[in-house]
């Protein structure tokens, strides 16, 4: 959703923050005072005999010292592979959290547990900037949850669904197209570290608001999303103390929460206010639907009115869900196409076979733009995808579960009530004793294997699985998938003059973006101006 998905993904963000170190230093050393006057404990430790092993840990801060750096998911594979492969405690602050790292312990959490774990933790962001935890992302396991999620599948994000936001794919990727063919005839090179996150803004908010509303030079709405996606990336440090009440005031969450909470509600005040008098305004059905095809603001202002949707719709629910999907189909889709490109230009024989299948695919016209109907054809281009989501999954640790209600038995090991559940699925997409070469780019080890998105290959989950996977699947894949075939069709790609390979360093945020700016070179294979 940050990312919502994502764009709510854990992330590492809040490790860095200045009030979060500079508690975590004055915590460090109460910790180390005590620490050595026990200096006796064993580095690994087992809380009692039942609970699962992990790494030595300090009073007060518990094991947040071990978190803080920029590649999370790295250090939580390295902290697994020695405290605890399977199943690893790690206690950050107040919270009790287990890490999880094979494809054997994730599906005992997302498939056999997967009731038992299906909920949120509580997070201040949630409350305060998400209307109460009224998104589906962030809400606890409940009534309300599964309603929502209900919606979500069958009415906002459903195949079909899906298929009618085809002319808003196909006219935002061929704007892109007209803008990198521009920058072509010009000999310049493109940034497309900026210019897809744009295209994924474009498509979603016409998607989420109807084109009258787009949003894309809107300026109030970007510092509203980019400041939220800020916020709930990872743990912020009152979250990790819950028991001390002033510390989201000392620390000044609270009022930046309240401060965003403010603008987003003025946004999508103001948007869901031009909706409702375009509505009342237009004479006809056709008109009342505006320029684009049916969004999803429509969709739930309808469900409010008809009072069918099981649950309550109030106001507070649109906004909350209006503004999750939109984060969540943001920069999932434009990373994964991002790192896609990176990877394919630093491969040139894969970038050839999948330029090649899609020119074949697609015929030899030069005039034509990608027709979303062909797309079936490129199977290749599916691998391609496929192996990127493996390697750089948006969202390496999923979004935080709780098993809110009781204690669960894990393999032989008792995990109580409200222990948090961090699921390294950037590290189960890479475990060796699965993928031969597992570190490497190597789509073809998809052609004897089918690419499940389901949730049911535990080996690869880039979507999550189980009750709270991703419901953006279809709607992420179709934008992914186009935008890459346009590129591959349209353009043959270089590295601008100076830079010999693309450098591949991760950026840990709301979701696993890349470190530097993608500049690369197009030169036009297809007249598109
Ligand atoms: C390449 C694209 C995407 C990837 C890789 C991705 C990945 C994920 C992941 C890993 C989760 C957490 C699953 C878990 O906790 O088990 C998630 C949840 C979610 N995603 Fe996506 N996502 C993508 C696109 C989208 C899009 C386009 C939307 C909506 C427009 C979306 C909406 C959501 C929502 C609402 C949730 C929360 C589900 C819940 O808690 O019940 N995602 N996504």
């Amino acid at each position: 959703m940050e990312s919502l998905n994502q764009n709510l993904m854990l992330s590492s963000s809040s490790f860095f923050s200045i009030p979060f170190l500079l508690t975590t230093l004055i915590a460090i050393i109460l910790a180390a005072t005590l620490f050595i006057v026990r200096n006796h404990r064993k580095l690994t430790t087992t809380a009692g005999s039942n609970s699962p092993p992990g790494p030595w840990k300090l009073p007060i801060i518990g094991n947040i010292h071990q978190m803080v750096g920029d590649q999370p998911h790295r250090r939580l594979r390295d902290l697994a592979r020695k405290h605890g492969p399977d199943v690893m405690r790690l206690q950050l602050g107040e919270l009790s959290c287990i890490v999880i790292s094979t494809p054997e312990a994730a599906k005992l959490v997302m498939k056999t547990h997967d009731k038992a774990f299906a909920s949120r933790p509580r997070l201040l962001a949630a409350d305060l900037v998400f209307y109460g935890s009224k998104s589906l992302t962030l809400a606890p396991y409940g009534e309300f949850w599964k309603q929502m999620r209900k919606i979500c599948t069958l009415e906002l994000l459903s195949a079909q669904r899906v298929r009618s936001f085809r002319s808003i794919r196909e006219a935002e990727v061929s704007d892109l197209v007209a803008s990198i063919a521009r920058a072509a005839a010009a000999g310049k090179a493109v940034d497309l570290s900026t210019m897809l996150p744009a295209l994924t803004t474009a498509i979603t908010s016409r998607a989420a608001f109807g084109k009258s509303q787009q949003l894309t030079t809107d300026r109030a709405f970007q510092v509203v999303f980019d400041n939220i996606s800020e916020v709930l990336g990872g743990f912020a440090i009152s979250d990790l103390y819950p028991s001390l009440k002033w510390l989201p005031a000392l620390t000044g969450l609270k009022a930046r929460l309240e401060k965003l909470r403010k603008a987003s509600d003025s946004v999508l005040d103001r948007i869901i206010d031009d909706n409702r008098s375009r509505k009342s305004s237009a004479t006809t059905a056709a008109e009342s639907k505006g320029d684009d095809e049916e969004n999803v603001l429509d969709i739930l202002l309808n469900l409010q009115e008809s009072q069918d949707a099981g649950v309550p719709i109030t106001m507070d629910v649109i906004k909350a869900v209006t503004l999750e999907l939109f984060m969540g189909g943001v920069d999932t889709s434009a990373s994964t196409v991002e790192w896609s490109m990176s990877e394919m230009i630093n491969n040139p024989r894969i970038l050839h076979k999948a330029q090649q299948e899609v020119r074949q695919a697609l015929g030899d016209d030069r005039g034509n733009s990608v027709d979303e109907a062909s797309l079936h054809r490129l199977k290749y281009l599916d691998m391609v995808i496929a192996e990127t989501l493996r390697l750089h999954p948006p969202g390496p640790l999923l979004v935080p579960r709780e098993n809110r209600e009781r204690q669960v038995e894990l393999n032989s090991y008792v995990i109580p009530a409200n222990t948090h559940v961090i699921v390294n699925a950037w590290a189960v997409n890479r475990d060796p004793r699965y993928w031969t070469e597992a570190e490497r780019f190597v789509p073809e080890r998809f052609v004897d294997r089918s690419i499940d998105y389901t949730g049911n290959d535990f080996q690869f989950i880039p979507f999550g699985a189980g009750r709270r996977m991703c419901p953006g699947v279809s709607f992420g894949t179709a934008v992914v998938k186009l935008t890459l075939a346009s590129l591959l069709f349209h353009f043959d790609w270089s590295l601008p003059a100076e830079q010999k390979s693309i450098n591949l360093t991760e950026c840990f945020g709301a979701t696993l973006r890349r470190q530097y700016a993608l500049h690369l070179l197009p030169t036009q294979y297809c007249s598109v101006l």
